[in-house]
């Protein structure tokens, strides 16, 4: 099996409202503990993008991120997922893969595949295998024995066999090695976006992942300095990487 291998792109299941944008974000705010994380965010993502979240250490991605998963709400301002309010009825729209999500150690990664099979309605079986060979993840090992990598595959696994319309992974290739970095950035994902789910993907893996996106939002200090559509940028001869630093050195 080499990075070459075609995975199919399963579409969305349930049904989505087509006229509405899968995120809207109006002035949001969030405080934790007195101190301000994210300042008057403002964006809006439409269906069958894929949209990179870009900015330094400690911007407020995996904060922004949570809000836009329903994980919590924001101090002021509002989301919405596909025109409703982000929550917990918006879980049903969503995959997320958090930044820092730990799996259970105790379980084999086949049966977490299997629970995972059984728990989420979206879950698509012949694409999970697919997954899993492409990703060369190792069924019989427990999960308490993964390296960092290993884990990432899992994780990824795990969201992308779903065909949830929207897909937002935190960091999806943290710990992986740069060749399997460029096989989960050109393979995989591009694969999946090819239809119209959307993906929201908070990177730093800039290089490997910059070819994928259609638009991306620039991030800093809790603030957005940008939302730029890559085709546009392109025209005007510069790369995702160079307006990155343009912006942020
Ligand atoms: N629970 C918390 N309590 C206090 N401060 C927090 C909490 N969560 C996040 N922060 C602060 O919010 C800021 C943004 O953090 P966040 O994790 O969202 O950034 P990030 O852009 O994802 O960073 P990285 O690229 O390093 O993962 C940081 O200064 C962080 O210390």
């Amino acid at each position: 099996m080499d990075g070459k291998m075609t995975l199919s792109a399963p579409g969305p299941t349930g049904t989505t409202p087509a006229d509405r944008p899968a995120v809207v974000c109006r002035g949001v705010f969030m405080k934790i503990r007195n101190k301000e994380i994210l300042h008057d965010v403002t964006f809006r993502v439409d269906q069958g993008q894929i949209v990179g979240l870009l900015g330094p250490n400690g911007a407020g991605k995996s904060t922004l991120l949570r809000l836009v998963a329903g994980l919590t709400p924001p101090t002021a301002g509002t989301v919405e997922l596909f025109g409703e309010s982000a929550g917990v009825s918006t879980l049903r729209y969503l995959a997320f893969l958090p930044d820092r999500g730990k799996m259970p150690g105790w379980v084999t990664v086949g049966e977490w595949l299997r629970f995972a099979r059984d728990i989420y309605p979206d879950w698509d079986s012949g694409h999970a295998e697919e997954l899993a060979e492409f990703l060369k993840v190792r069924r019989t090992a427990r999960m308490s024995t993964l390296s960092r990598g290993e884990e990432a595959r899992v994780q990824l696994l795990t969201c992308l066999a779903r065909r949830s319309p929207l897909v937002v992974l935190d960091e999806p290739c943290a710990g992986v090695d740069m060749i399997s970095r460029e096989q989960i950035a050109s393979s995989v994902i591009s694969d999946f976006a090819g239809g119209s789910r959307t993906f929201i993907i908070a990177t730093h893996d800039i290089r490997e992942m910059e070819n994928l996106f259609n638009q991306i939002i620039l991030i800093g200090d809790g603030r957005i300095l940008g939302v730029e559509d890559v085709e546009a940028l392109r025209a005007r001869g510069q790369s995702v990487e160079s307006r990155y630093r343009e912006v942020f050195s």
